[in-house]
């Protein structure tokens, strides 16, 4: 990143004042790993945001707010330049703790309640350690009375409307910005009267010491900001307070003055002035629109002289940042409130549990049925079953599940908050196993007492790997999500992902009778050991080494597919 020279004594003063800091601030996008490729949408933008102050980013639509947003909450690739935030670089997850986030769109849980919701995301914003579970009850109800929730604290947020969606959404980033709230358009969809509260309590954070920035479209809003940085095609035209933009533009109100800057060779007036005035104005809006005069240049005024040439942030020496937060150490009661979250959600969805329940046993039903005739063959691919069916469900469910995270908006929330990569995929692998053991033990007990499936070995441990196998399905599915765009893609990873390893892992066509090349191939395949192993179980008394080989090697799988999973998490919008 490139480095402003100032000493570290004026560093931290300047820190202690400003809560955004921007020196020729340059973000592409297009591109999935922070190279240099894909389109340049902000040109070098340079600005500073005063701390405890309400600070407005408008322009037109595509003009890029969002994408600095997101480069200042740390989730956007691509970015070049000095960006500070509260003096640190955007990527520090220290700043997790204290910068809070609203998306556009309400990035929440909507099979969760309202209170579900910020308690889940208040529990995440814990300093240190965990809250206590009244600490946790406060917090959220303080959020929800911040945006005027209250009453709607036990409902869905799937039951809720557009505008009450978004006030979840916003009161979730309330409660992890202590220091700054980086709000994008929170206030779309809401009444009047609702806006002008929030605006309220906007200014009433600020008046705490708070620093909000806050995209918008609507100028009523603009004019209660302290400060306003107008964007147009990535470029920053001006950063004023509303009365000096009005000064500058000779405009009467700040929609028009709006207009001024970003179309300025056709300047709407807000009413048809009367013919004979027309020429007159017509000229007043040219010189005070299309041609501002030189000292009133709004790209001059938002560039200030001393940061636009500062040493050391020239295109070459921006190379685009990298956010480091590679760190996979965990915390426990972050993994515990995500682990008790999914469960949360996966009781909201009684269908696919049962699916998830009952499904195998009934496959292993038909399977019996299928072979009457040959009592050997069902119980040489019956115990294979056991291993295979946990595998695919858990695959299957886990993959749309993060996806759904990511798809919603949630998992860029989350990028935001406190949890770690290794918290949120703990917690997901917590949840999903427990699933898995419940899964395990109907399915191995109905081939068992229903089915008479012959089984040599011990139990537990046939138990043990139908975990292990969907476990291994659980890494799978959290790491292939991050390679789907949609539900539909999500299923179409299952074919070419999990078919061939059915096909090979030796219950269609035993290991030996297969040609030698696909024998190799079918080593390479982590459903071979699942198939193996319980295979042996089934067949020999005791846990013989081979055993033990393969749960390992089932392990180990797992345990390099939710790394690799944790490795494309941070997989973001490019
Ligand atoms: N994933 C992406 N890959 C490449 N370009 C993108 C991506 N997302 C957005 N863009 C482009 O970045 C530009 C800025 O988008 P951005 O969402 O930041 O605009 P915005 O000012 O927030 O718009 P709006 O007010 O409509 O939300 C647009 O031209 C858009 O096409």
């Amino acid at each position: 990143m490139a480095e402003v020279k100032t000493s570290d004594r004026r560093t931290e003063n300047v820190d202690d004042v400003l809560a955004i800091k921007a020196v020729d601030v340059r973000i592409r996008r297009g591109t999935a790993w922070g190279g240099r490729d894909g389109r340049e949408i902000v040109h070098g933008v340079s600005f500073e945001v005063e701390r405890g102050t309400v600070t407005g980013l408008l322009g037109p639509s595509g003009c890029g707010k969002t994408t600095l947003m997101r480069a200042i909450v740390g989730i956007q690739r691509g970015v070049s330049g000095d960006l500070r935030v509260l003096g640190r670089g955007p990527c520090e997850r220290e700043l997790h703790r204290r910068v809070g986030y609203a998306t556009q769109t309400a990035s929440v849980y909507s099979d969760l309640t309202v209170t579900e919701n910020l308690r889940y995301f208040t529990a995440l914003s814990a300093q240190q350690g965990a809250l206590s579970p009244q600490e946790v009850i406060r917090g959220a109800e303080r959020a929800a009375a911040r945006v005027s929730l209250s009453a709607e604290m036990h409902t869905q947020v799937g039951r809720l409307s557009g505008g009450q969606r978004g006030r979840v959404s916003l009161a979730a980033a309330i409660i992890g910005g202590r220091e700054l709230l980086v709000l994008d358009e929170p206030t779309v969809g809401l009444d009047p009267v609702l806006r002008r509260e929030l605006w309220d309590g906007f200014h009433q954070l600020a008046d705490q010491g708070l620093t909000l920035l806050i995209s918008s479209h609507v100028m009523d809003e603009a004019s209660r900001c302290d400060r306003l940085l107008l964007l147009r095609e990535g470029r920053l035209i001006a950063d004023e307070t509303p009365e000096s933009l009005l000064e500058i533009t000779g405009a009467a109100d700040l929609d028009h003055a709006f207009l001024c800057l970003v179309e300025p060779r056709r300047a709407p007036r807000q009413t048809p002035p009367p013919p004979a005035e027309r020429a007159q104005d017509l000229s007043r809006a040219t010189t005070d629109c299309a041609d501002p005069p030189e000292t009133a240049d709004p790209l001059k005024t938002a560039n200030p002289p001393e940061t636009a040439g500062s040493p050391g942030t020239s295109r070459s020496a921006a190379a685009p940042q990298q956010c480091d937060d590679r760190g996979l150490r965990l915390n426990l009661p972050r993994t515990t409130v995500t682990a008790l979250r999914v469960l949360r959600q996966m009781r909201r969805d009684p269908r696919t549990i049962l699916l998830v329940l009952v499904l195998p046993p009934a496959l292993l039903v038909l399977l019996q049925a299928i072979f009457a005739q040959s009592p050997t063959a069902f119980d040489r691919a019956g115990a294979g079953l056991l291993g295979v069916f946990p595998l695919m469900t858990m695959f299957f469910l886990t993959s749309v599940a993060m996806l759904r995270e990511r798809r919603s908006g949630t998992l860029e929330r989350l990028m935001t908050t406190p949890i770690g990569r290794g918290d949120l995929l703990t917690g997901y692998g917590v949840a999903f196993g427990l699933l898995a053991v419940a899964q395990a033990a109907i399915t191995t007990t109905t081939a068992v007492a229903l089915l008479h499936l012959a089984i040599a070995g011990p139990l537990v441990m046939l138990g043990l790997l139908a975990v292990l196998s969907a476990l291994f399905g659980t890494a799978l599915g959290l790491l292939t999500s991050a390679f789907a765009n949609s539900e539909f893609q999500a299923v179409q990873f299952l074919p070419p992902v999990l078919l061939p390893q059915f096909l090979l892992c030796g219950i269609l066509v035993p290991h030996d009778q297969l040609h030698p090349v696909l024998g190799v191939v079918s080593m390479l395949m982590p459903m071979t050991y699942v198939v193996d192993a319980l295979s042996r179980i089934s067949t020999r008394p005791g846990v013989s080494m081979m055993v033990v080989r393969d749960a390992l090697v089932i392990a180990g799988c797992a345990v390099v597919a939710l790394a690799l999973a944790a490795g494309t998490l941070r997989r973001q919008t490019p």
